[in-house]
């Protein structure tokens, strides 16, 4: 049956002011309908909540762009794979989230709506099942890995080495999503900060935010020696083959990771393209891989590096990345990529189209303090 996005658009706009409750909604009913899938989720379910709610925005926001948005329905798939999800729980999962919406929309809701979102949740859960049923002849649903670098750049930063059991196949760009054994159940992504490497070895850079279950276990309670699991790469900022001649990277704190990735990619390509990375931290003492920048620049011979300190009173100018970004002069037909927090991605991409920059030219992965990929962001990332 075809997809009425105008039919799932208008009802998602009836609840999506209350979005938060159909979230809380579908998991009550979903434990309550069916206890044996409760130990699949992590105790703690606030975060959960939140990723079912950008799962769903990013996907009615998306319906439009089959292509971009199969690719991230598949990813989702191969992804669930690491929660034990196999096929017979999409029909659970889909008849409680339709039943959580209904009864929020507050008695607007009607009969077609169930129809259109029976039929866009059985396209989902078979895109999603086909990804993870092709993943499972090639790779487990996640990887075990030991800790062989760990190294605190900083009293919160942490630069952490992983070797995993199994080859472990990701472009560069692409984040991981990381539980500890202190955390069971417990997933938070991270940016891959090299492109692949032969000895399999990928490294993570790890800021601990306030509250932060896995980032703290990582920078604090992990030693060399230690078993992480990961779970498949996902993530499309990566590069495409035809790769624009001059590429802009804006990077916000940790948000550097994935182009330190694309930056030494592009160092070993035959023509490879001249690259600007600026890097924005609040603090000078927060540039935690200068040296490594410093060796990245000498190794590519064509990329431009500038530091960016905006809150620093002992450096002067204090100037957000954002507007160190806009005293630059950029190519006309230059890529733009950002990474950072979400504030900082927004403000970095409004300046860039008031500079004139053009909007399709300018590719961005926002993640949230809790390591939530933003729906806004990732349909249009990379190409
Ligand atoms: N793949 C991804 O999408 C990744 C995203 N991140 C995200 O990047 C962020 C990095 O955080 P930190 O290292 O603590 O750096 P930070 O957020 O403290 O600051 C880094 C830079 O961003 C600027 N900035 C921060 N908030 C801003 C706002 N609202 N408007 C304008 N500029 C702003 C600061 O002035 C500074 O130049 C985190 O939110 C993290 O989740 C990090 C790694 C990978």
């Amino acid at each position: 049956m075809a997809i009425d996005t105008a039919l799932i658009r208008r009802s998602w706009s009836l609840v999506e002011p209350r979005s938060g409750k159909v979230a809380a909604d579908f998991y009550a009913l979903l434990f309550s309908r069916f206890p044996q899938v409760r130990g699949m989720f992590p105790a703690a379910m606030d975060l959960q909540r939140d990723r079912l709610l950008h799962a769903l925005t990013r996907v009615v926001l998306s319906l439009g762009e089959i292509e971009g948005l199969s690719t991230y329905l598949g990813q989702l798939g191969r992804d669930h794979r690491k929660y034990g999800v196999v096929p017979e729980h999409y029909p659970m999962l889909g008849a409680c989230l339709i039943t959580a919406m209904r009864v929020n929309a507050q008695g607007a809701w009607l009969p077609a709506y169930d129809q259109a979102w029976a039929a866009a949740y059985d396209l989902i859960a078979r895109v999603m099942s086909e990804a993870a049923e092709r993943d499972s002849h090639a790779s487990p649903p996640y990887w075990t890995a030991t800790v062989v670098g760990h190294e605190l750049r900083s009293h919160d930063l942490a630069v952490i080495v992983l070797r995993p059991s199994h080859p472990y196949l990701f472009q560069a760009g692409q984040y991981t999503t990381v539980q500890t054994r202190q955390w069971p159940r417990v997933w938070r992504p991270y940016s891959i900060a090299n492109p692949p490497r032969e000895d399999n070895l990928i490294s993570l850079h790890v800021r601990v935010v306030p509250g932060g279950w896995v980032s703290t276990a990582l920078a604090h309670r992990t030693a060399v020696g230690d078993t992480v699991f990961l779970g498949p790469p996902r993530g499309s900022m990566v590069l495409s083959r035809s790769t624009a001649s001059h590429l802009v990277f804006i990077a916000g704190g940790t948000g550097l990771a994935p182009f330190k990735a694309i930056i030494e990619e592009t160092a070993w390509m035959h023509e490879r393209p001249s690259v600007d990375l600026f890097h924005g931290v609040r603090l000078r003492s927060q540039a935690y891989d200068l040296p490594d920048l410093l060796r990245l620049r000498e190794q590519h011979g064509r990329m431009r590096f500038v530091l960016a300190v905006s809150d620093d009173p002992a450096h002067p100018p204090r100037e957000s990345v954002a507007d160190t970004v806009a005293r630059h002069r950029l190519p006309a037909d230059s890529e733009v990529f950002i990474c950072g927090s979400p504030g900082m991605v927004q403000a970095c991409t409004a300046r860039l189209l008031r500079m004139g920059v053009s909007g399709h030219n300018v590719h961005m992965e926002a993640v949230d303090q809790s390591g939530l990929a933003l729906p806004w962001a990732a349909p249009s990332v990379g190409r």
